[in-house]
């Protein structure tokens, strides 16, 4: 029996899709639409293309928003003045800094810089301390896609043994702290990361396998229990230029129940998380500055948070 390949695509479109109907009552209401600037700096190839599809779904969606595009070679101190700039600007509700920065940057410094109001990617120290508090307010997109996904699909996490391959402060960390959280995965939760002897062994234990270990193509079906479900978060491209992620799906694909596909799982789903989040962060930023007799309004035409 193959498994169910379950179909990012089209939950971010309906997501997306929702989303698009909350920001429109918004901009009636409110008389602005929410606003996500990215900062993109150098020529990263994928950087580019990842920017590109964030700006077409943000449109997609009825959001403002401006890509600022800087040099590779720009200072830190450049880098900077352009994030407080707009922390400063009240126009501006989301900001992100695409990721990787050239290697001359200090990218930490550069997270922490950003308003962590604004922060709709949940990479400030504050939003991951918060997450790691149960009190979440952005998370990170590609593991808030992923609860998403596994709800979406009526896959539940409760009591169940999730185990997380990665620990990276984007994907593997937040992912862990969501699968584990009261009320939220409520999963008994296993990290593996390099210093693991035998993740293949614990990857086999898990009724859920989340694979964010950027190594393209590496667990197989003897990594996965008989019927699990198996989310594969890496993305590589390979000479040939064919997409593939940390999965080789084919051979995971005869084990499992349910898995995501590379593309068209994980990814599409990240986009629509960071337009949702930037949305939020446009209702919060009304309500901080006092509108609360239009949140009202907003309320009242079924604009609720989620
Ligand atoms: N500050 C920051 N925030 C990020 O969220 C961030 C980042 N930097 N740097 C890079 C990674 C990567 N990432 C992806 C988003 C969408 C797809 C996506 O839509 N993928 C499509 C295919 C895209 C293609 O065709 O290349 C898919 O999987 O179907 C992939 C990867 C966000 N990232």
């Amino acid at each position: 029996m193959m498994a169910r390949v379950i179909d990012g695509k089209t939950h971010a479109a309906r997501e997306r899709a929702e989303l698009a109907q909350k920001v429109a009552t918004f901009r009636r209401v409110v008389g602005y639409a929410p606003r996500l600037d990215v900062v993109l700096v150098g020529d990263h190839p994928a950087s580019a293309v990842y920017v590109r599809n964030k700006e077409k779904a943000r449109e997609q969606a009825g959001m403002e928003g401006r890509v600022h595009r800087l040099p590779a070679e720009t200072a830190q101190h450049e880098l900077a003045a352009l994030v407080a700039d707009l922390n400063h600007d009240p126009n501006v509700h989301g900001i992100l800094v695409q990721l990787p920065l050239p290697a001359h940057l200090d990218a930490q410094a550069i997270l922490e810089a950003i308003d962590p109001r604004k922060d709709v990617d949940g990479f400030h120290p504050e939003n991951v301390g918060l997450l790691a508090l149960g009190r979440p307010r952005f998370v990170p997109c590609t593991p808030l896609g992923v609860m998403r996904l596994l709800k979406a699909e009526g896959i539940a996490t409760t009591g169940r043994e999730a185990v997380v391959l990665g620990r990276s402060a984007i994907v593997g960390l937040p992912m862990s702290l969501l699968l584990a959280a009261r009320g939220t995965g409520d999963a008994t939760t296993t990290i593996c990361h390099t210093a693991t002897p035998d993740p293949r062994a614990v990857a086999r234990r898990a009724d859920l396998l989340i694979v964010a270990m950027g190594r393209a193509e590496t667990v197989d079906a003897d990594w996965i229990k008989p019927g699990a479900v198996v989310i594969d978060v890496g993305i590589h491209k390979r000479d040939d230029g064919r997409l593939v992620g940390d999965v080789v799906f084919e051979s995971a694909a005869r084990v499992a129940t349910a898995i995501t596909p590379v593309p068209g799982g994980v990814g599409p789903m990240t986009i629509a998380m960071l337009l949702n989040n930037t949305y939020e962060a446009a209702r919060a930023a009304l309500a901080h500055s006092g509108g609360v007799g239009l949140l009202a309004s907003l309320s009242e035409e079924g604009c609720v948070s989620t």
